[in-house]
């Protein structure tokens, strides 16, 4: 069985396949063993499979907390050039996240006109691919959790509560103001992403991350792919083991 790992930076996820049917699957913090749940069934596990954002000590300690599950080296993929057509704006792939790639790639394989694909994580990105599979370039902003943090640290008089919000009228308390400009923001963004793609003739958006659902509140016109990054990480995998 083929164990996928999206290491992000707040959480990792990851899915156990034996062949395309997911048989186990889980997330958690790095700090709290993730992988627990492999206990039973890690002697099955004959591929491991990585993407990461993380910090290269955050990588070897994912490495090594592989190691108590699974004595499979785990195989770590990065941004590309190119692959199978879908090519990589950047003049220096080995900046790109490995996960805008890899979801990038996973709608790829979907999809092979023109997407823009909205991974709303620890920090959220935004990339647009052209119908040749050209990608045009995308934008990186702070993500929900990030930009409330900022505010409660970076300010001494903002004081809030926690509480999400729906509502993107102004506010009338200091609460209200922090959680309806988020959203606020939010559709902002949405709204921004949909004149985008509008002008590149792009007819699709698609959505992952931690905080995809606040997005589609906010109005973002897209399809909802919770582990759109492990299925591009898998389509790579699927090829690499084909070749060898
Ligand atoms: N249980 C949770 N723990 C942490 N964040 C959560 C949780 N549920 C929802 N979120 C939201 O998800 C966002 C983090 O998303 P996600 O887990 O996709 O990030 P990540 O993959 O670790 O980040 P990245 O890939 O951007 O480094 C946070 O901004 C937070 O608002
Ligand atoms: C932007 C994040 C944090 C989103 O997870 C990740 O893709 C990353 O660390 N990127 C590196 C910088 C870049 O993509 O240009
Ligand atoms: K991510």
């Amino acid at each position: 069985m083929r164990l996928l790992i999206d290491a992000g930076n707040t959480r990792v996820k990851w899915q156990l396949m034996d062949g395309s049917i997911r048989v186990l699957e889980g997330v958690g913090a790095l700090d709290s063993d993730p992988f627990a749940n492999l206990s039973d069934v890690g002697g099955k596990i004959s591929r491991v499979a990585v993407s990461t954002v993380a910090s290269e000590a955050r990588r070897c300690e994912l490495a090594e907390a592989l190691s108590c599950y699974t004595p499979v080296p785990p195989c770590f993929y990065w941004s590309e050039v190119e692959r199978a057509g879908l090519v990589n704006a950047y003049e220096d792939h080995e900046k790109m996240g490995a996960d805008r790639w890899h979801a990038m790639y996973g709608a790829w394989t979907r999809h092979r006109g023109g997407f823009a694909v909205v991974d709303a994580g620890s920090a959220i990105t935004i990339d647009y691919v052209g119908a040749g599979g050209k990608h045009l370039g995308g934008y990186i902003l702070p993500g929900r959790r990030m930009m409330l943090r900022s505010l409660r640290n970076d300010a001494a008089r903002i004081g809030f509560e926690d509480h999400r919000s729906d509502a993107g009228e102004p506010g009338a308390s200091t609460t209200e103001c922090v959680h309806h400009g988020l959203f606020w923001l939010w559709q902002s963004i949405a709204d921004r992403i949909h004149h985008d793609c509008s002008a590149q003739a792009i007819g699709r958006v698609l959505v992952t991350g931690g905080d995809a659902s606040g997005i589609l509140a906010a109005g973002l016109e897209a399809e909802h792919l919770p582990d759109l990054v492990l299925q591009g990480l898998a389509a790579i995998d699927a090829e690499a083991v084909g070749r060898s």
